[in-house]
Order: C-alpha cells, then sequence, then structure tokens
C-alpha cells in the first residue's frame, strides 16, 4: 500500500473562502498527494483575484507529495454558473453536490484514502432546491450508515454532539435512549480505536439548564440521558454525567476528560469555537471513509479579500492525514 495518503479536498461553496483556501494550499507544502475538486477557471480567476501565482494541473501526474510549489492537482468539477467571490449562486448549489459525491466515490473505490470539505452554504443548496443540512447527514445518508457522529478538535478538546443540524424545537424529541446510546458507541470505540485512546473518559453534558435540576428544570436527564450513562457505565465505558454545561467546560474538567460529549450543536460548539476557531477540525466519526473538516464557514464577507486563514484547513488535512496512516496499519 502507498505510504503517501491521497487526499481529495472538495472546494465547496464556490462564491465563499474555500477557493481562496484552495490557492492558500498551494503554497504550503503537505506529506501528502492532494486532488482539488474545483472548477479550474474559477479557482485560476480567484488566485488572480488575490494576486498569488497558480499553476493548475488537471491531468494525472505520478505520485508526489504536495510540494507547495504554487501548483494544484485540480479533478475538475464545473460550475453551472459563473463565480463571483461573496454572492451566491443557487444553480452552483449541484456543483456543490457532485464535488462531494465525486470525493466519496473515489474514498469507497480507494483512490482517495480521505476527503477533507471547504465550507458549502447550508442555504443556497437548499434554495437550489435540494434538502440538504450538513455534510455530516449528507455523507451519512449516502452512506447507507444509520448514524455518525460529529465530533470537532480543537483548543484541547475533543467535542461530540449528540444532535447535530437541528431546530432547537425538535432537539428533546431526537435524544433517545437509542440514539444517546449509539452516539456513545460510535464516539467510545473511535477514541479507543482511531485516537489511540486505551480507556477514555467522556463527560457528558445534560440538555436542561442545571442538568434539570433534579427534575425541577426539565427530564430528560432523568428519563433519558441518566439512564443511557448507567447502562453503559455497567459495560465498561468510563462516563461522567450527566453535567451542567455551563460548567462541564472547566479547566479542571478538560484536564481530564478525552471528550465531551453537548447535547445540541452549540451547547459544544460554541466553547469549542470560542478555544479555538480557524484551528479546529471537524471530524465524522462512524462512517466507513475518512472524513474531516473545517471549523469554518463560507465567510462570503471576506471572499475574494485575502484575509481568509488557512489554520483550519491545515488542520483538517493533518488529522485526515494522521487518520489515514492509522486506517492503514490497522488494515495491514
Ligand atoms: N464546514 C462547513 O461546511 C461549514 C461550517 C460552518 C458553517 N458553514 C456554513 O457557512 C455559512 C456561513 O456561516 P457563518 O456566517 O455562521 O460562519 P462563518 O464561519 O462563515 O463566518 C463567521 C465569521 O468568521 C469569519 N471567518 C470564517 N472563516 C474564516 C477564515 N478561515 N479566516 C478568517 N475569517 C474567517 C467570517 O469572515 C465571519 O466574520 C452558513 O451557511 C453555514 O451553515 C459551513
Ligand atoms: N456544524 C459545523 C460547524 O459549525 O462547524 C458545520 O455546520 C459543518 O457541518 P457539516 O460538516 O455537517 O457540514
Amino acid at each position: 500500500m502507498n505510504a503517501l495518503p491521497k487526499i481529495a479536498i472538495t472546494s465547496g461553496e464556490p462564491a465563499g473562502i474555500g477557493l481562496d483556501v484552495c490557492v492558500k494550499l498551494a503554497h504550503t507544502a503537505l506529506p501528502a498527494e492532494i486532488v482539488v475538486l474545483a472548477d479550474p477557471q474559477a479557482l485560476q480567476a480567484r488566485a488572480a483575484q488575490l494576486g498569488m501565482p497558480l499553476t493548475i494541473h488537471t491531468d494525472v501526474r505520478p505520485l508526489h507529495s504536495h510540494a507547495g510549489d504554487g501548483t494544484l492537482t485540480v479533478l475538475p468539477i464545473p460550475t453551472a454558473a459563473p463565480v463571483v467571490a461573496g454572492k451566491l449562486d443557487p444553480r452552483n448549489g449541484r456543483t456543490v453536490l457532485e464535488m462531494l459525491d465525486r470525493a466519496l466515490a473515489g474514498c469507497q473505490t480507494g483512490e482517495f484514502d480521505a476527503m477533507v470539505t471547504a465550507p458549502v452554504h447550508k442555504g443556497i443548496i437548499n434554495e437550489a432546491g435540494i434538502a440538504f443540512t450538513g455534510h455530516t447527514e449528507y455523507l451519512a445518508e449516502k452512506t447507507g450508515t444509520a448514524q455518525v457522529v460529529m465530533m470537532l478538535v480543537g483548543g484541547g478538546m475533543r467535542v461530540a454532539l449528540a444532535t447535530t443540524h437541528l431546530p432547537l424545537t425538535q432537539v428533546s424529541a431526537a435524544i433517545t435512549q437509542a440514539s444517546l446510546t449509539t452516539t456513545l458507541r460510535i464516539l467510545h470505540h473511535d477514541l479507543v480505536h482511531t485516537f489511540g485512546i486505551p480507556q477514555p473518559r467522556i463527560y457528558v453534558a445534560g440538555l436542561n439548564p442545571h442538568a434539570g435540576e433534579d427534575g425541577y428544570l426539565g427530564m430528560e436527564e432523568i428519563d433519558t440521558i441518566n439512564p443511557v450513562l448507567t447502562q453503559l457505565r455497567a459495560e465498561g465505558m468510563q462516563l461522567v454525567g450527566a453535567l451542567p454545561a455551563d460548567t462541564m467546560f472547566s479547566q479542571k474538567n478538560l484536564a481530564h476528560a478525552d471528550a465531551f460529549l453537548a447535547m445540541y450543536h452549540d451547547q459544544g460548539l460554541a466553547v469549542l469555537k470560542h478555544a479555538s476557531f480557524g484551528q479546529g477540525v471537524n471530524v465524522t466519526l462512524g462512517l466507513p471513509i475518512i472524513r474531516t473538516s473545517v471549523d469554518h464557514g463560507t465567510a462570503l464577507d471576506i471572499a475574494g479579500s485575502g484575509q481568509a486563514d488557512i489554520g483550519s484547513m491545515l488542520s483538517a488535512i493533518q488529522l485526515a492525514i494522521a487518520l489515514s496512516h492509522t486506517r492503514k496499519t490497522h488494515h495491514k
């Protein structure tokens, strides 16, 4: 097996900073073979807008590590409409999904070892007539995976979510004993087998203020969360909780927890992004393929301006490389 991982980067919403990040990536060396899925014309135009040199290769080249010499290997996915930095166009909604489909297919056939996703704009894909809530849910559906777990890594912590892109009014109903059990099993399994932590300590948040205050501020802890924790502790998992979310991320807990499980998106991600926005990584656990992503969105306000930071993309690629090596070692 090839020792140099081959990583597919989907460039995401073309009006956003995904293209800026890819142009900057051309100038950063990495210990992997990198293939960017993008519209070559739009990419070249963004490089010109940024005033950065870029040479695009769309032919199949012999195996080489990403030199950071201003060149990019690009797998062309043409946009349906011309791309303007900062201006969304629903006609390009489907293009974004074509990139994901192509990268996923390559990961499934072994053409790629992992996919790393630049940000997409969920709203414009829906405006294009395609129901879409996020990469996480999309890749789960496309791979026929009943349940996956979104986990972000950054600021010295790992934060996983019991629910992902859901309106708050639907969160409580979505957290069932069955879903929470599966989430914790996936999280525990990946912490052990992918992140190499033999006996991970997982700190679990409650859903309600003060973890429900013994039922006076909500019943989800008593009815759903605590029974699941009790059951899984009996199986040997080290679980702490259900904890009041407002103090769960204290420095003391940070020193002891291998991962935190938040009940919903902003309960966990507001904390993690406060600590590490721009450097964090989003990783989907439980998929049959390796997928990591940036921790930021399309940043339409700065697309084409040169202000886009590539720290999170570099962290996402580095984690994808590490996970590719781990998977290859286990499958030897
Ligand atoms: N991985 C993903 O696909 C992903 C992740 C988060 C948000 N989103 C989507 O992105 C869209 C916009 O989301 P948002 O406005 O909430 O968040 P955002 O991350 O796009 O922007 C928040 C702020 O951070 C700044 N910013 C973001 N990334 C930056 C970078 N790399 N360098 C410098 N500054 C940066 C932006 O300019 C903006 O001021 C939404 O449609 C959202 O769903 C996608
Ligand atoms: N929840 C992610 C975040 O806030 O960073 C983001 O929306 C991307 O999610 P997907 O990877 O599912 O697109």
